[in-house]
Order: structure tokens, then C-alpha cells, then sequence
């Protein structure tokens, strides 16, 4: 048996308001109904069998302990890329350090069986996104537990180059006793300018302050009011750079800040600066800092992090007389390992049994309150999704869908990202061999070059509930149920939200009422005495259990559309008698 099943992805079950993003757990023993209801099937899969969690770098015992509450963990330690490819198609998630490319080969070797990405710790450059993103793999990060031994490090760095630590040590060491050599600057009144003012940056900042220096620094997305609050201004790059005595980086590594410290920064710099990097080796210029220290613009860098880890062994910068490194040791305290371990270890169990991770790196992050008050209508987005693509004639090609959200909440009161996943969702899997979740849904969109727009009308009102109802039109197509074109031309289906329960409300131009329970049953008729009854006894003929029919009509006597919830699957005989029905024009049989 193949050792992965993929399920519904991003589901509600209501019994447990938590909606699930994506499962595709191995199992051994897929219970027979599994197709018939898939989410039935996503707890029936974690009840039998457990997932594997491959972690390739030293891992806290305490997030080890909780990720063996759940799933089996292999701790191989010092893979190469060739035997992480190999062992990562058996596992349902990895968790890595700094310390373990995790590259698009890595995705691709995985056979879709690969659903969650641990990075216990922040910066997640080692891990290709965008593959991770194609292949609907979460990533999820610990991006507290380890600022403030980052923001540590970073003041131990600071003193060490302002008194020249590393270099007198050394000295000691070779038997020498030179005290003239290694006189320091003081701290106290200096400028340190902290170049990202994020997590760590803020609490370096804090920190320097209590050493009584000047704090500057540069941040183009920090809001200027919390540097304020610890009493920190904000300024230019430039303005940063050129009035430090000391420049301490705490910037992710991104396409914007790759090398942005180059020949061109290190000369604007007052000479003698001290530099010092806890951030990524990457938004350093290695070998123009190597000129700026052999120039005397950098009087001391202290190095945590480098463009390639570990660096050469004959690395010129490593040796250069003027650099303090250490071994990437930011997050390496005891303390923060074990919060870090813990953090990933839940961050990933919760990701593997489907819930919504709050450290999503490349899915939006959507809080538990939102999550519980949206789940019926994100129910609903991805029913109004499978009906409208059922209804679209074969032959034409599904590119321009338009949503309408109606709301009494004003437009940034509701976030609809997870509703607009789950209506691509609906869309795509009818027709599809891809699984959608909330992870790739704008990329599978794009990818079929489905064209997405939404459209809010605000309603007056009280704003109790986060909508009142949701409209899917798919336009530039032809139905192969004819009423279920809107006189707009668009197929256009509307549903909203009833007690607790997704109904559909509305058929093309016809308003209906129906719960999207099972199966649906749309005909066209003649508006005419006797045809419910028909209908309905026909299907009681064929043992077929009916739990919803309504009628909707322009005008009486003319035409209508009756909508009907059936439970189980009519055969094709029972489908043929129905299109037989005197005053029947058109039926559709949609499955939800
Ligand atoms: N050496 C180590 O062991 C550790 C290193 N780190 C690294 O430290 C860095 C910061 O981590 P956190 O503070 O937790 O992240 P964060 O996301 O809280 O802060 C990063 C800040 O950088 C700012 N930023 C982005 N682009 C910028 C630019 N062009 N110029 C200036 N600022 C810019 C952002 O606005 C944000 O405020 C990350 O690169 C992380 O990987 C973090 C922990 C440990
Ligand atoms: O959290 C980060 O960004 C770090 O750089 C820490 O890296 P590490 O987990 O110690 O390999």
C-alpha cells in the first residue's frame, strides 16, 4: 500500500471547532469509508497510525519529549543533502536549525508526503519557501524563545570589541602580558546604531541603554512609537551609519538586505566603527569588510553568523586579527534551547493534527477567535466553490471568478484569505488531481491562471456576525444547468450561514433555501401542482433519503427551481426518471 494518503485538506469538523489545514499522514490501515467521507477518515488515520517527525539537528530533551506524546521521531543528526532526500520521503515533518538547507530537491523528494516544516528558531532563509509553498508544506518557526539570547550574545559581542576580549585572551594564552596593546573604548555616551529594530534589535536597544549609550536606529517597517517608548529614534540608513561608533545588525536575510552592508556602507562609516553581527552573514559583504578592517574603518568586527557555515578553516576573515567570531552561538543558551524545542515541537504536533498554526511562516496566521467565529462560513465558501465549478458545462474553461462578501463589518473588520482559500479549494479539487490548502491556494490559483476578485458590499447594521452572505460567480462560461446563469451571464451561486449550518440561497437568478448537507438535486420546472410530490415519492422509490427541498420562483406558475438535498447518490436510472418528469426542463445532480 502506498505509505501516503492525502485527505481533505483545511477542514471543520463541528464537533471540534479547529479548522484543519492539510493532512497526508501514512497509514497502514485506511478504513474502507475513507472516500465516502473524508472526514471521518482524518481522525480515524491519527487514531490508528502516527506520523514520523524527522529532526536533523540537537533538539531540546523537552520538545523531543512532546513530539514522542505524538509521533515517531527519528533524531538523525549530520545528514547529507543526498541522505535528507532519501529519508525524508517516510516523513510527514522535519524540524531543523540554522544548520539544514532545506532545498526545493528536498520538497520534491518528499512524494507529497512532507507537510510541515519546523524551524526551531527564527530565521528561516535555510529553508526554500516558495518550494515549501508549491507543495502545500507549512512552515512554521519558534520566533520568541530564543531573542533574548540573541539580544545577549549581541551585548556580550558589543563589550568584547569595545575592549578587545578575544584578542587579549588569545595573548594571555600565548604567554604574552600586553596590556598597553589591548587599552579599550568605553561604551558609556557612544552611539550604537541597531539596524532592525524587530525582536532582538528592541532588546539589544534596551539593553545598551542601560549601559548609558545613545541608541539610534533603522528599520524602514518599525513603528516609530515603540522606539520611542524605550527611547530609541528612529533614522535613515545612512543617517545610522554614518553617526554609529558601534553598529550592531539584527535584519532577517532577504533578496533587500543581501550584502546591503558593502564598499559603498563600510565608506560612509566614521572611521574606528565596531561592528556587530547576530543577525545572517549575508547582509554582509565579507570580503568588503575584510577591506574596511584592513583600512581601519572597522577598527573590530564580531562575527556570529557568516555567508557560509562553517567558514573555510582558512577563512581570512575568521583569521583576521580584528575579528571576534563565534560559532553561531545567538540561541545557544540552555534556557533558550528548551523554550525553542518546546515551542517548535507544539507549533508542529498542532500543524500535524490539522490546526492553524499561529507561527505560520508562508500560510496567513489567523487567530483561534477569528478561526471558531469564521468556521461555518469558511464550511461554506468551500461548498459554494465545489457547486459553482460543478455547475460550468465541460469544454469551458474556468479563469474569472468574482466573491462577494456581504458584511455589516467594515472591510479591515474581516480578513477573508481563509475564505477565499477555501473557495479555490472547492474549485480546483472537482476538477483536479491537486490537493489545495490554505498553504498553496493562491499559488495553485495562479498556477491554472484562475483569476480571483472580491468585492464587499457593507451592509447597515449590527456587525454581530462576521457576514450574512457569501456569492461565488464564475463568468465567460457555459452551465450545464442553464438557470444557474445570473442575468449578469455569470454562473452565480450565494449561500449564508443558519444556524450554525451552510445553506444555499441562491441559484442563478432563483432564490432557493437549501442546507449543504450530502447531495444536491437542482431541476428547472414549470411551476405546477403536483412535481414536489413526484419528485419526492420518485426518490423514496429508489430508497433515496431526502433532508432538505425548496422552491424558488420568479413569478407563480412560471418557472422554478427546486433544490434538493439527497443523502445518498441516485443511481443513473433514478437521475434518468427525474429528467423524465413532465414539467422537469433541466436537472443537475452536484455532489458536495
Ligand atoms: N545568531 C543567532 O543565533 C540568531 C540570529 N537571529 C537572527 O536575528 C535576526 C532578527 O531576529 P528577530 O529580531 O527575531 O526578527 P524580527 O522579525 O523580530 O526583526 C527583524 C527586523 O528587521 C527589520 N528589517 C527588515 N528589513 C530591514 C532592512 N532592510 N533594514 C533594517 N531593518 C529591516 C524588520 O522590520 C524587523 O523589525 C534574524 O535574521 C534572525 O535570523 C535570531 C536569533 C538567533
Ligand atoms: O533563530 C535563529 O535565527 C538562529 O539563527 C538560531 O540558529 P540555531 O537554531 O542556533 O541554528
Amino acid at each position: 500500500m502506498a505509505a501516503s494518503c492525502s485527505m481533505n485538506n483545511l477542514m471543520f469538523s463541528p464537533s471540534n471547532p479547529t479548522l484543519s489545514w492539510n493532512f497526508s499522514l501514512p497509514t497502514t490501515s485506511i478504513p474502507p469509508f475513507r472516500k465516502a467521507n473524508k472526514r471521518f477518515a482524518v481522525f480515524a488515520t491519527f487514531m490508528s497510525t502516527k506520523p514520523t517527525v524527522l529532526v536533523t539537528e540537537k533538539l531540546g530533551e523537552p520538545g523531543l519529549e512532546l513530539l514522542r506524546n505524538f509521533a515517531n521521531v527519528d533524531c538523525s543528526y549530520n545528514l547529507s543533502p543526498e541522505e535528507l532526500c532519501t529519508k525524508i520521503s517516510l516523513c510527514d515533518a522535519l524540524i531543523v536549525r540554522s544548520g539544514t538547507k532545506v532545498s526545493r530537491e528536498v520538497f520534491e523528494s518528499s512524494g507529497g508526503r512532507l507537510k510541515v516544516i519546523g524551524r526551531a528558531g527564527v530565521g528561516i532563509d535555510n529553508v526554500d519557501l516558495s518550494a515549501a509553498t508549491e507543495h502545500g508544506c507549512l512552515v512554521v518557526n519558534a520566533p520568541t524563545a530564543n531573542t533574548i539570547a540573541a539580544a545577549e550574545h549581541g551585548i556580550a559581542l558589543l563589550t568584547a570589541v569595545a575592549r578587545s576580549i578575544a584578542q587579549a585572551d588569545a595573548s594571555v594564552k600565548a604567554g604574552q602580558w600586553q596590556r598597553s596593546k589591548y587599552v579599550g573604548v568605553s561604551l558609556v555616551g557612544k552611539t550604537l546604531a541597531v539596524m532592525g529594530f524587530g525582536k532582538v534589535g528592541s532588546e539589544v536597544a534596551r539593553r545598551a541603554k542601560g549601559l548609558g549609550m545613545q541608541v539610534i536606529s533603522h528599520d524602514p517597517y518599525a513603528p516609530a512609537d515603540r522606539a520611542r517608548a524605550i527611547g530609541v529614534e528612529l533614522v535613515s540608513f545612512d543617517e545610522a551609519i554614518s553617526t554609529a561608533d558601534f553598529i550592531s545588525l539584527h535584519m532577517p536575510l532577504t533578496p533587500a538586505t543581501l550584502r546591503m552592508f558593502n564598499d559603498e556602507a563600510f565608506s560612509k562609516m566614521k572611521k574606528g566603527v565596531r561592528i556587530v553581527n547576530v543577525a545572517r552573514g549575508g547582509v554582509i559583504d565579507e570580503e568588503a569588510l575584510i577591506r574596511a578592517l584592513d583600512s581601519g574603518i572597522v577598527a573590530q568586527a564580531a562575527l556570529d553568523v557568516f555567508t557560509e557555515e562553517p567558514p573555510a578553516k582558512d577563512s581570512k576573515l575568521v583569521l583576521h586579527e580584528q575579528v571576534t567570531a563565534t560559532p553561531h552561538l545567538g540561541a545557544s543558551t540552555m534556557e533558550a534551547q528548551e523554550g525553542v524545542a518546546i515551542e517548535i515541537a507544539e507549533a508542529v504536533v498542532g500543524a500535524l493534527k490539522g490546526e492553524l498554526a499561529a507561527t505560520a511562516v508562508n500560510a496567513p496566521m489567523v487567530p483561534a477567535e477569528v478561526l471558531s467565529e469564521l468556521a461555518p462560513f469558511v464550511a461554506l465558501a468551500e461548498k459554494l466553490g465545489r457547486l459553482a465549478v460543478q455547475l460550468v458545462a465541460g469544454g469551458s474553461g474556468v479563469k474569472t471568478v468574482k466573491v462577494t462578501y456581504a458584511s455589516a463589518r467594515s472591510p479591515d473588520d474581516l480578513d477573508t484569505r481563509l475564505l477565499q482559500a477555501m473557495i479555490i479549494k472547492g474549485i480546483i479539487e472537482p476538477i483536479s488531481s491537486v490537493f489545495v490548502n490554505l498553504v498553496n491556494a493562491d499559488f495553485t490559483a495562479k498556477q491554472r491562471g484562475l483569476r480571483i476578485t472580491e468585492e464587499r458590499i457593507v451592509l447597515d447594521g449590527s456587525p454581530e456576525n462576521p457576514l450574512e452572505s457569501i456569492q461565488v460567480q464564475i463568468a465567460n462560461v457555459e452551465s450545464k444547468f442553464a438557470s444557474a446563469i445570473s442575468d449578469f451571464g455569470e454562473i452565480t451561486v450565494e449561500g449564508r450561514v443558519k444556524d450554525g449550518k451552510p445553506h444555499l440561497t441562491k441559484v442563478g437568478s432563483f432564490g432557493v433555501d437549501v442546507s449543504l448537507e450530502g447531495s444536491l438535486i437542482l431541476c428547472r420546472q414549470i411551476d405546477q401542482p403536483g412535481i414536489i410530490g413526484k419528485v419526492g415519492s420518485l426518490l423514496g422509490e429508489e430508497n433515496i433519503n431526502v433532508n432538505f427541498m425548496s422552491v424558488g420562483r420568479n413569478a407563480p406558475r412560471k418557472q422554478a427551481v427546486m433544490t434538493i438535498g439527497v443523502d445518498e447518490e441516485p443511481s443513473r436510472e433514478a437521475l434518468k426518471r427525474i429528467g423524465e418528469t413532465p414539467a422537469i426542463e433541466e436537472f443537475v445532480f452536484l455532489k458536495l
